[in-house]
């Protein structure tokens, strides 16, 4: 019903910093703006005090043109400074009318979170220590004319009000507290896809190979409770490269790698790598032109990551050769599985060429870093390439 009253501003969607200060100032002037209405309309028909009317009627101008000066601007932090000082204002005006009586000064306690959200730090704890010494102040100019405090109907009221409101005032900063933390927390995920992936295959990058390899060879033997059988190289079930990242945890690659080896049981649960490198990829760059030549990564790319299994890492190392890190693999199964892998390449037409690629598989074994496994395995490459390329060799 009183949607009109709300306004979209594109300029502040809802993972903005602003987004919740704009709900605030919105909800604050529609609450203000309807009191001083109800409150001229009453002093108005009812109590005939036109003095008072005229006072609310003053008031309600003040809040309906903050509120259509803002609707026009979007200026948030003019307005908010605007809405502390009616808000404030309006506190102090209570306090000093009540003459503290009827616990009013409990009011005081909203200008604190309503600045400090509004209008910051800063200048929250001096408009909260301002107002409040001076409602203070006032009541205790109050308390020299001594009369008796009683905890009243209209104590109960001012109670109950000002608790509603603390609770709405904080409900605002759980949700901008909440909203901010979310979207932290999304931004890391894309920095974090961003430092791992490769741009140009959309692969995962050199990086998180490192992270991956690291992993898996240090998990210590107590945290494998579970235990994947070894798998043969005819376990290949194609996966696109999307649904391989959905299988890979954005975050961290631990939270879905299966406890697949530890160093002490190397030989139980092996675990190989292979590097692939396209043959003569220079002469593609030279004769095509570097565009053709980076088409060909990417086709390619997708070509690799469509034969992997579930558990296999694919990664681009750099420039145009590729890791993949196969758990539960002996040296024996990755060759089968790579030279699969190579046949494969070679009867693919891409960007209307036939390529083909070498392999260097090494087998980790107890006395391997990551470093001396991917040396052992580029040695293997290094010997396929020298002895004709189009195969491969393991070290
Ligand atoms: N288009 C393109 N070319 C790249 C990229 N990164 C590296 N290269 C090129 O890859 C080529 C690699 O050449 P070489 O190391 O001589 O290897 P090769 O021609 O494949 O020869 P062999 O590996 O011995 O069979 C160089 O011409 C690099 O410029 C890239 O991202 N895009």
């Amino acid at each position: 019903m009183i949607r009109f009253w709300y306004k979209q501003f594109p300029q502040y969607p809802p993972d903005h910093s602003d987004y919740w200060r704009i709900r605030l100032i919105e909800h604050s002037l529609l609450i203000t703006t309807s009191y001083f209405l109800i409150l001229t309309l009453i002093n108005l028909f009812y109590f005939e005090g036109y003095q008072y009317a005229l006072l609310d009627g003053f008031g309600l101008l003040t809040s309906l043109g903050i509120y259509s000066r803002f609707r026009k601007t979007g200026h948030v932090k003019i307005t908010s400074w605007a809405v502390t000082i009616m808000v404030a204002s309006l506190i102090m005006l209570f306090v000093i009318s009540t003459k503290g009586h009827s616990h009013s000064l409990f009011w005081a306690t909203l200008i604190p979170p309503f600045s400090f959200f509004l209008i910051g730090r800063k200048w929250g704890t001096f408009i909260s220590c301002l107002t409040f010494s001076v409602c203070a102040l006032l009541v205790y100019l109050q308390t020299q004319n001594p009369q008796p405090v009683t905890f009243g109907t209209g104590s109960l009221f001012n109670v109950i009000e000002v608790c509603i409101a603390q609770i709405l005032l904080l409900r605002y900063y759980e949700k901008t507290r909440f909203s901010a933390y979310k979207k932290l927390a999304l931004r890391n995920i894309e920095i974090q896809k961003m430092a791992e992936t490769d741009k140009l295959t959309g692969l995962y990058n050199r990086e998180k190979l490192d992270v991956v390899l690291d992993k898996l060879l240090t998990i210590p033997a107590a945290n494998t409770d579970t235990v994947h059988p070894p798998r043969s190289a005819e376990g290949k079930t194609p996966l696109s490269p999307v649904a391989h990242s959905s299988v890979i945890d954005n975050v961290t690659y631990s939270n879905t790698i299966p406890p697949l080896l530890k160093p002490s049981s190397s030989l139980q649960y092996p675990i190989s790598v292979a590097i692939i490198d396209i043959d003569h990829f220079k002469r593609i760059n030279d004769n095509h032109g570097h565009l053709v030549g980076d088409h060909v990564l990417y086709e390619l790319a997708q070509l690799l990551q469509s034969q992997m299994r579930n558990d296999d890492l694919l990664v681009r190392w750099g420039g145009e050769e590729f890791v993949v890190v196969l758990p539960n693999t002996t040296s024996t199964d990755a060759i089968e599985l790579t030279e699969r892998l190579r046949r494969y390449i070679a009867t693919q037409n891409i960007q209307g060429m036939a390529l083909t690629i070498s392999v260097g598989v090494a087998q980790y074994t107890i006395k391997d870093s990551a470093y001396s496994l991917l040396g052992r395995a580029d040695k293997a490459l290094y010997l396929a390439k020298a002895q004709g390329r189009n195969r491969v060799a393991v070290a």
